[in-house]
């Protein structure tokens, strides 16, 4: 009896889920303030790191800047310091577990605060066929694109918890979602990056952790150069367009303030995710080779060619 009440409840509730949530995409919920809000940003000195930065400066929040390149690093704090903003930069490596410890701590005694939203925003990918690839370059993107993620939440998420007050953002990709050739230690990283906050979320909301929330964020190509030369059917992409980094964070940005769990930009690429979960692998093959999705990689695997022959050797902590 009591099995068949919750049943019931558990149904009344999707359904109002379902209904709130679609009403939501017409009226907009009101966004939530966050001036005075500490903001960290890893990667802060890339293209969406730097928009997320100026972003929050704009809603009134201080900035935190981590990233491994110093002088891009210093350009973004720049920016936001010319917007008015306070932001503060350090020279973090994520994928380094001390390098990020400490510098937590040093955040803490600098600013005399908690970091209350976290971005984890670094990434990277190989640009390499798996085997031509060194192996560095691929255990790279796995530390950088997922490892990274333990060590930013277990540094900040503490302090949350205990202020029943915060927000974890993850900036994955829709290749953490559906995935594509020729990009496997990306969309290995990146499916471990969604299965790392998605199980984030659910044990925030198991332990009753009501004041800190979570947003999966998982763009389409955005053109920021990283994925410089990605290319589907010309046809196929004057529907999806590699999207503008200034809306893609702004998006993100919405998603952010309103507390929405997810967000895949646009909203055309849920549509796949759909497929991929429905449809048999044939029929999926099959929609890829006509979309020009299967082989979309190999322009951007050869406009990487030059910068990887001209690079110093990377190295991993
Ligand atoms: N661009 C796209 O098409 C899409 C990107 N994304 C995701 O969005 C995020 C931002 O991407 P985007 O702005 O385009 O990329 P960028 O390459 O422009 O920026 C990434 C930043 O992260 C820094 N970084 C790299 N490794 C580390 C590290 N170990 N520690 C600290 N910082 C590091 C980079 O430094 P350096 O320059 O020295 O490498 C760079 O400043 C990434 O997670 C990416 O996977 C998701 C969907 C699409
Ligand atoms: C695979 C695939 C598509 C193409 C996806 C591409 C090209 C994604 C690129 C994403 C990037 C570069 C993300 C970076 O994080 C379509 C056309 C949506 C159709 C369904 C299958």
């Amino acid at each position: 009896m009591i099995f068949l009440m919750d049943m019931q409840m558990m149904l009344l509730d999707m359904i109002y889920f379902i209904l709130r949530n679609s009403v939501r995409v017409v009226l907009r919920p009101r966004t939530k303030p966050i001036d005075g809000e500490l903001v960290l940003i890893t990667g802060a000195g890339g293209g969406l790191g730097r928009l997320f930065a100026q972003e929050f400066c704009k809603q009134g929040a201080e900035v935190v800047l981590w990233d491994v390149n110093s002088s891009a690093n210093e350009q973004t704090a720049k920016l936001v310091r010319e917007l008015g903003g306070q932001a503060h930069t350090y020279s973090v490596d994520v994928t380094n577990r001390d390098d990020v410890y400490q510098n937590a701590d040093k955040v803490r005694r600098d600013l005399g605060r908690d970091v209350s939203i976290l971005v984890n925003n670094a990434g990277v990918v190989a640009g390499k066929r798996m085997l031509e690839c060194p192996d560095e370059l691929l255990e790279r993107t796995l530390k950088v694109n997922c490892h990274a993620l333990f060590w930013t939440v277990k540094a900040f998420l503490p302090q949350m918890k205990a202020q029943d007050h915060g927000h974890i953002v993850t900036i994955a990709s829709v290749l953490g979602l559906f995935s594509t050739a020729c990009v496997e230690d990306y969309c290995a990283s990146k499916f471990a990056a969604v299965g790392f906050h998605e199980s984030l979320a659910h044990e925030l909301l198991a332990e009753q952790v009501e004041g800190v929330k979570t947003t999966l964020v998982c763009p389409y190509i955005v053109d920021t150069g990283m994925f410089e030369g990605c290319k589907i059917r010309t046809e196929v992409e004057l529907f999806l367009a590699p999207l503008d980094p200034q809306y893609c964070v702004e998006q993100a940005m919405n998603a952010i303030l309103i507390d929405q769990p997810l967000v895949c930009i646009p909203r055309l690429t849920y549509l796949p995710v759909l497929f991929r979960a429905l449809l048999p692998w044939e029929s999926n093959v099959i929609a890829y080779r006509f979309m020009g999705s299967d082989k979309c990689m190999y322009p951007f695997i050869d406009s990487m060619k030059p910068k990887l022959e001209s690079a110093p050797t990377i190295e991993v902590a």
